[in-house]
């Protein structure tokens, strides 16, 4: 039987899946959430035509002639408006953010004059308008101007502010439950017994749940043995997502799927048409998914980024899915593929003119944790794709960020 393709084991992981719940969560606490509601403007930006320069606040057509000397009737600065009406032949001292004086049309920043408290010299004209931020210029009270799904990095943080948010609507983070499995497998900082081998796979995993919006649990390692893979399985049940790791394979000791059928896994599929990866298994326990990874780290954290970072996605209602897939040109011939999707860690280079050059690293062995973090992204070869040569364009999956 062909094994499941790639899309079709992805539209198994995605389905029913819908977006979180709503918190509300204040602005120091918003950073990289996920906005759950569309967020309109509470105030017109600026609220009043200011000045983008320190100097006078001047009549345009009193300063067409030069040199011109005018009288300084007062001052204005951001906070504290000038509260007269400018006449002809008059001038307001005014600072950066102040509201522009009634009567005033332009500003002459201070380097083109020169004067005393009661009296300016004008040196360089200025047209109507210069140097003022017109009312509404950023944006208008109502407007939208952040969409839900949108992730609140720097800038959008900032337009909520500006926009008088303190709180913001949210979406909840999925809670994503990590076990380890295998009885070699040690926690990082042990002294190694002879045939153990360091935890890692579930640090890249958390990493990158952390770093798509959700929240990781470190449930432990559970031994290679059915009932300490279901209790520390258990101490999880509250999460959405359970994530194993290891014991997804055919040996007497991958046991995973076993364990967990006991407790009332019901599994959608066990192996997929990838490589790495083939041995990924995807469930319900109730309402929680379980998402079995292979041990193999590099493996493991592939499967991370095709099956748990989409589902993450959806979870938090994130804009983006139909997003273009990147394209590369290879740096090397590349040869035929099997039956497997087959994601190879690559490096680039960038031409001048910003093509994209990508060499598959010499070794793509899914065990090899050093050659993945020397990898910058993963060709994506489809299955039974023909053998193509240096030059030819690729799909590509970046891997920064
Ligand atoms: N007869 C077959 N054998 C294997 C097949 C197969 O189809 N038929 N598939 C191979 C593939 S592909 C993979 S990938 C592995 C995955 O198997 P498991 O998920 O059962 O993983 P384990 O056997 O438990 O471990 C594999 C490897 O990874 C190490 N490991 C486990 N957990 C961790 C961890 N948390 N951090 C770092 N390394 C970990 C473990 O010690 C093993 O070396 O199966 C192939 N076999
Ligand atoms: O998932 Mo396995 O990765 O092909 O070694």
């Amino acid at each position: 039987m062909a094994l499941l393709s790639v899309d079709d084991a992805l539209a198994l992981v995605l389905k029913g899946l819908a977006p979180l719940d709503v918190e509300q969560v204040s602005l120091a606490d918003a950073q990289d959430r996920v906005l759950a509601e569309d967020l309109a403007a509470t105030l017109t930006q600026p609220p009043f035509d200011a000045s983008a320069m320190d100097g006078y606040a001047v009549r345009s057509a009193d300063v067409a002639a030069l040199p011109a000397t005018l009288e300084v009737v007062g001052e204005a600065a951001a906070g504290a408006r000038f509260t007269g009406t400018m006449k002809p032949g008059q001038a307001v001292r005014i600072f950066t953010g102040a509201p522009v004086p009634d009567g005033a049309d332009t500003v002459v920043t201070q380097e083109d004059t020169e004067g005393s408290a009661a009296r300016v010299v004008v040196k360089a004209a200025a047209s109507a308008g210069k140097h003022i931020r017109p009312r509404g210029q950023d944006f208008k009270q109502g407007e939208v101007l952040l969409r839900q799904g949108t992730t609140l990095g720097p800038a959008p943080l900032m337009l909520a502010a500006s926009m008088n948010h303190a709180v913001l609507p949210v979406r909840r983070r999925p809670q994503v439950a990590i076990l380890a499995t295998g009885d070699e497998v040690m926690p990082p900082g042990s002294g190694l017994g002879q045939d153990q081998i360091v935890s890692s796979a579930g640090y890249g995993v958390a990493a990158a749940v952390a770093a798509h919006g959700g929240e990781a649990v470190a449930l432990g390692i559970a031994r290679d043995d059915p009932e300490s893979i279901a209790t520390l399985a258990g101490t999880g049940a509250g999460a959405d997502i359970l994530v194993t790791i290891g014991g997804a394979s055919v040996g007497e000791r991958d046991l995973v799927a076993s364990a967990l059928e006991r407790e009332g896994l019901v599994l959608e599929f066990a192996k997929v048409a990838m490589r790495p990866g083939k041995p990924v298994l995807f469930g319900r326990l109730g309402t929680q998914r379980v998402l079995g990874l292979p041990g193999n780290p590099v493996s493991a954290l592939l499967c991370t980024y095709v099956f748990l970072v989409p589902m993450l996605r959806a979870m938090l209602g994130v804009h983006g899915d139909g997003d273009p897939v990147p394209e590369a040109v290879l740096g090397a011939d590349l040869p035929a593929n099997g039956e497997r999707q087959h994601y190879l860690r690559a490096t680039s280079t960038w031409r001048e003119d910003g093509t994209r050059v990508v060499r598959p690293l010499p070794s793509q062995d899914s065990s090899l944790v050093a050659a993945l973090a020397q990898a910058d992204c993963l060709i994506v070869q489809v299955p039974h794709a023909p053998a193509a040569p240096q030059g030819a364009r690729v799909k590509i999956l970046p891997l920064s960020g």
